[in-house]
């Protein structure tokens, strides 16, 4: 079965595929100084909880965060005696090479979720992530990453409140009804909800005025469902994106090894 490992900046995600479908999803806050130790017992001790019996025999990475890819690959070479793919590394063929500028590095995200949408809905596509940034990936007729938009993340904005104002807790997320709050939460509420709305369809009208043609605009991430509401921009949320991309890629690199 094929362990596909999807690093943020803020949260790690792990999926079990075991070549149908994903049998289970667990994630956990990355965070650098984990031990490939730490994973395994904790991987090991979810498996036998949730009994699930999965014989590990390959590995798939996309990280946002270098440094943790260390003790990912450590994990995968020795508890599950495989080398597991790391997305960006040369050695981790992709369907089609993005077109940026020379010597830029696209965020390994980005280019999953790049491969996942197209699979889906084929080119001329706008990717919406929200993350820990909230991240505009445009794919070209022809599957390319050829660019796109990074924008704080929703989280990040509320935090940058709450420590740049000594008066402005520290709050989640929700959707206000109205923009005009009449208490100081519902104010900093509609400040990122309708703005971050305003930010997502101001950018799409701008990336289709650029391209000039029709966009189709899909969206993951956390945080998706929650803007949905407010927005008819998006065709579809669709949560397991980047883990449907991961395997794309992985499946892709097989097929190349036994050409
Ligand atoms: N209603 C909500 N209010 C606040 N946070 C939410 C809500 N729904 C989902 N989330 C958050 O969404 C996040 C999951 O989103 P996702 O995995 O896409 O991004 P992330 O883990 O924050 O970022 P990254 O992938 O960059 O690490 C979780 O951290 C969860 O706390
Ligand atoms: C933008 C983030 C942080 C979103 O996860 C990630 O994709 C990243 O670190 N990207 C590197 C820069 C780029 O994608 O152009
Ligand atoms: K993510």
């Amino acid at each position: 079965m094929l362990l596909a490992i999807d690093c943020g900046n803020t949260n790690t995600v792990f999926s079990i595929w075991d070549g149908d479908r994903f049998i289970a999803t667990w994630r956990i806050a990355s965070d650098h100084k984990r031990t490939a130790d730490e994973y395994f017992v904790w991987l090991s001790s979810l498996m036998m909880l949730t009994r699930i019996d999965a014989q590990i025999t390959e590995a798939i990475i996309s990280s946002t965060v270098p440094r943790v890819v260390f003790n990912l690959r450590v994990l995968c070479n020795r508890y599950y005696d495989c080398r597991p793919l790391v997305v960006g590394k040369p050695e981790c063929a992709l369907p089609v090479a993005p077109r940026v500028d020379q010597g830029t590095t696209v965020g390994p995200d980005r280019l999953v979720n790049t491969v996942a949408g197209f699979d889906r809905h084929g080119g001329d596509l706008i990717v919406v992530d929200f993350g820990t940034a909230t991240t505009f990936d445009v794919v070209d007729i022809d599957g390319a990453y050829i660019g796109g938009v990074i924008a704080p993340g929703v989280n990040l904005s509320l935090e940058a409140l709450h420590m740049a104002a000594a008066a402005l807790p520290h709050i989640d997320i929700a959707r206000p009804l109205t923009a005009i709050g009449t208490n100081t939460v519902a104010c900093m509420q509609a400040g990122v909800y309708w703005g971050y709305i305003g930010l997502v369809e101001g950018i799409v009208r701008q990336i289709r005025l650029e391209r000039d043609r029709p966009m189709k605009v899909i969206a993951t991430g956390g945080l998706a469902p929650l803007f949905q509401q407010g927005t008819e921009l998006f065709h579809s949320v669709e949560d397991d994106l980047t883990m449907h991309g991961l395997v794309l890629i992985h499946r892709y690199n097989k097929e190349l090894e036994t050409q």
